[in-house]
């Protein structure tokens, strides 16, 4: 049996000899790299804290003890060490391990939620309520990174936990020095200075313990133990190195393979490089670009430089690109700053992580209608990294913004386009949404009416359906009317491009059909559907709207491709729902017998 087989829950851990300690972290070491490299995920960030999840373990008593991971991406070794190194060769797949915490897999995990900088005030509320149901003896443990804790929400539970002298918290902050490229701002120096420097944490009312090397179990094990024995709150702050012991990851520069695919055990490198561009690239390309010819145009990232493309403009005009942290909400409101100041911003961020900066988006840039441009990557279903990922609320949270125009590119040439009708709108916000994919051949218009491209009509036929595909959908839709002509189905496929607020003259064409369907990767609810639907009604226009979309619910991790014909979102599903609701009038010789 290996240390590891040993080790396979907290109280065997917790029992083990600490001389077993360096054998059992180079096993998960090992364990780790075996299997991330084949499955995908977060290599560099649970490589870093081997020896600080086997700590964690041994020195609290989870699940008595609540142990809460921010983001939840660097909790592999917790799930190893609570029982789930069997599930490692399903990780990320559908039905298989979450990639983060999952509270249906186990009792030891808390936190789903991947999005950064909320664990300490999860751990603020646990603390008080253990405190108000007795149970003080339950310790709270919150681990962050360095990267987290660039964001708002974190200093707003500092602010709180640190006068909670009877509550105490241990913080223990896993300072890599890196976010996914290295951390900057006042606190990545002031986390880098020597330790006799006044100390940001103790002005906020905690014990500071540290800098602990990170690697080393016993100084770990010895400053947890203290930190538990203080009884007050406590900042344990730990240098680690993301990456650890895994030299294509130590010597990564861009992110320490903080995400990977299939790759090389050997290097770190894709299994299978190449392929179609992505659109992330397509639009770093088109951005860089548009730079050149508009000096007005500048670019705001959240710590996330390379993975929403910017990096290209980056490299041409250093000093207009602005990466302000794992910070949207500072985001968002200091583009309206720059947008005030005579500039057009553009804030590149993951769809699902502008949920965060809302009211930044709706009263610091809608109110004052800035020409701030939104980028809005990974749109719509992601995949692996499952619900709290997945970009599918933009659209019925941006719809609500007074102002604001949201295009949906169908193709890389759209792309191109509606990023320069967006940089080029002064009159108030614009966004536009791009999916995790890799982008497909251009779909032509074969007429555009009222700015709306008509991408198919079909020939000699009734106007019997009106589909509205929002976005790269448009595939899917043509592919569905192609099935529905077979089944004497006359279909029109238009693409307004700007799909919110709805185009004034789509109701007109919705008028001349006798089902309009609209389909986009997004919820259902408030969507661009529900849009269509109240602009028919308010035009006057009886036609029936079908809204597809994603069911308004969590969904969970797995393949794209697969979520969105689950969701009926592909061309069959979409060919299926029209035909449901024309099935009492499609006369029988007509219906599809191929
Ligand atoms: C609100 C939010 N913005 C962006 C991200 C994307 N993201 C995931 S991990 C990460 C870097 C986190 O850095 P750190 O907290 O230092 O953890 P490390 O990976 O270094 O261990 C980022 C930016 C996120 N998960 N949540
Ligand atoms: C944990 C997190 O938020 C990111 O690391 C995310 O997993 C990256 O997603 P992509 O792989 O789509 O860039
Ligand atoms: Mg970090």
């Amino acid at each position: 049996m290996t240390t590891l087989d040993a080790a396979g829950a907290p109280e065997a851990l917790r029992a083990l000899d600490a001389d077993r300690l360096p054998l059992l972290a180079a096993e998960i070491r090992a364990f780790l790299i075996d299997k991330i490299t084949r499955t995908g995920g977060h290599l560099g960030p649970n490589l870093g804290v081997v020896e600080l999840t086997l700590a964690l373990h041994r020195v609290f008593d989870s699940p008595r003890d609540a142990i809460v991971f921010d983001t939840g991406h660097q909790a592999y070794v917790h799930k190893i060490l609570s029982g789930r190194a069997k599930g490692f060769d399903t990780l990320r797949q559908a039905g298989g391990l979450s990639g983060y915490p999952s509270r249906a897999e186990s009792d030891h995990d808390l936190v789903e939620n991947s999005h950064a900088s909320t664990a300490l005030s999860y751990a603020d509320g646990l603390a008080k309520a253990f405190c108000l149901c007795g149970q003080s003896d339950r310790r709270v443990i919150a681990v962050i990174g360095d990267g987290a804790l660039t964001g708002g929400m974190a200093w707003e539970a500092l602010n709180n936990i640190g006068a909670a002298k009877d509550r105490p918290v241990i913080v223990v902050v896993n300072d890599n020095g890196r976010s996914y490229a290295p951390t900057t701002g006042g606190l990545a120096e002031h986390l880098a200075s020597p330790p006799g420097d006044p100390n940001l944490f103790t002005a906020l009312g905690f014990a500071y313990l540290g800098p602990v090397d990170g690697h080393d179990t016993a100084r770990l094990e010895e400053a947890l133990r203290l930190a538990r024995a203080l009884h007050r709150p406590v900042v344990v702050h730990v240098k680690t190195v993301k990456g650890k012991g895994y030299p294509p990851a130590e010597a990564d520069e861009a992110d320490c393979l903080h995400a990977v695919g299939v790759v090389e055990p050997a290097t770190g490198r894709p299994a299978s490089p190449g392929g179609p561009p992505s659109w992330t690239s397509v639009f770093g390309q088109a951005l860089r670009q548009l730079a050149e010819d508009h000096d007005e145009l500048v670019a705001v990232t959240a710590s996330m430089l390379h993975p929403t493309g910017l990096n290209p403009m980056a490299v041409a005009h250093p000093d207009r690109v602005f990466d302000v942290g794992i910070a949207e909400q500072h985001a968002v409101t200091s583009a309206a700053g720059l947008a005030m100041g005579g500039l057009h911003p553009v804030v590149a961020v993951y769809a699902t992580f502008l949920n965060r900066a809302f009211d930044q988006v709706l009263m610091d840039v809608g109110l004052h209608r800035l020409p701030v441009t939104f980028v809005l990557d990974r749109a719509g279903i992601t995949g692996p990294d499952g619900p709290s990922h997945h970009g599918m609320w933009d659209l019925a949270a941006l719809s609500v913004v007074p102002g604001m125009r949201v295009a949906a590119p169908r193709d890389a040439g759209q792309l191109r386009r509606l990023l320069a009708e967006a940089v080029e709108f002064t009159g108030g916000p614009t966004a536009l949404r791009l999916p995790k994919a890799t982008v497909g051949d251009d779909i032509p218009a074969l007429a555009t009416v009222d700015g709306i491209d008509i991408l198919r009509r079909s020939p000699g036929q009734p106007l019997d359906v009106l589909l509205v595909p929002t976005g790269p959908l448009a595939s899917a839709a043509l592919g569905a009317a192609e099935e529905l002509e077979r089944q004497g189905l006359g279909v029109t496929v238009a693409d307004p491009r700007w799909v919110l607020p709805i185009k004034p003259a789509l109701p007109g064409i919705a008028a001349r059909h006798r089902l309009a369907v609209s389909v986009e990767d997004g919820i259902r609810t408030g969507g661009v559907g529900s849009a269509l639907a109240l602009a028919c009604a308010d035009a006057g226009v009886t036609t029936p709207v079908l809204a597809l979309g994603l069911p308004h619910a969590y969904l969970p991790h797995g393949p794209r491709s697969a979520l969105l014909a689950e969701a009926g979102l592909d061309a069959s599903g979409i060919a299926r729902s029209v035909a449901a609701r024309f099935s009492h009038t499609i006369p029988a010789e007509h219906r599809s017998s191929r």
